[in-house]
């Protein structure tokens, strides 16, 4: 699905070759700094590479419009954007923003459960814990529908009991819709949980394998 070869970030990043599996669970695993984040903004354009060439399904990320790529390709980052407004407002406010049709209240319902955040759409969004703010990111970017989801650390607020729920709904999921994932985690255990592919990083350099 994203095939990179000879990419290299000034300084942060070099990658010579590297695929990245359609329909499939791949973590991003390695050290603080080793670029894992880079790597990820690359793959919605939301950052470039100073040389080398990256494809997604066949066709160079350069030639393709960076707002049609993100719709195919959602990122969900490390620290949650939280709107001002309901929970409800911030679950919609992403399918405004790509001018798709709102979401139902069941549907919303469905996924606050599905996230295990026991909370009413109308409740203020502003007042949600850290990790909750974060389910709820990851929620608006589930409701979005996308062919692939980018997520960066995003169990990283979350007591191990519940970051190993919600990963696990959260596979389940993406296995049912035929969905791509790939996780930027440091945990080695929430990566044996769900990884179908690893990558493992190390500064200046990388090395793909599949489990
Ligand atoms: N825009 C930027 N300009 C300069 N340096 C940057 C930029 N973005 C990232 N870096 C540097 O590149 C390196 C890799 O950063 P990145 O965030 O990709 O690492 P990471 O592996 O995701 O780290 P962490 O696990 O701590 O989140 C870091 O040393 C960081 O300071």
């Amino acid at each position: 699905m994203f095939e990179l070869k000879d990419v290299q970030v000034d300084g942060i990043l070099h990658i010579d070759e590297l695929t990245i599996p359609a329909n499939q669970f791949t973590c991003i695993i390695g050290p603080s700094g080793s670029g894992k984040s880079t790597l990820l903004r690359l793959l919605n354009d939301l950052s470039s590479p100073n040389q080398g060439e990256i494809l997604f399904k066949n066709i160079s990320i350069s030639t393709l419009d960076p707002l049609q790529l993100r719709r195919s390709v959602v990122m969900v980052s490390q620290s949650p954007v939280i709107f001002d407004g309901s929970i409800e407002d911030n679950l919609q406010i992403g399918l405004s923003f790509s001018e798709k049709e709102p979401a139902c209240a069941k549907e919303m319902k469905e996924l606050l459960e599905l996230f295990l955040l026991d909370k009413r759409l109308d409740e203020d969004a502003e007042h949600l814990s850290g990790g909750e703010k974060q389910r709820l990111s990851w929620a608006r970017a589930m409701l979005l529908d996308p062919e692939v989801f980018l997520l960066d650390e995003p169990t990283s607020a979350l007591d191990e009991e519940t970051a190993k729920t919600v990963l696990m709904r959260f596979r389940d999921y993406v296995r049912r819709k035929s969905k791509s994932v790939i996780m930027i985690t440091h945990s080695k255990e929430l990566a044996e949980l769900v990884a179908e592919n690893t990558i493992y990083m190390s500064p200046y350099s990388i090395g793909g394998k599949a489990d």
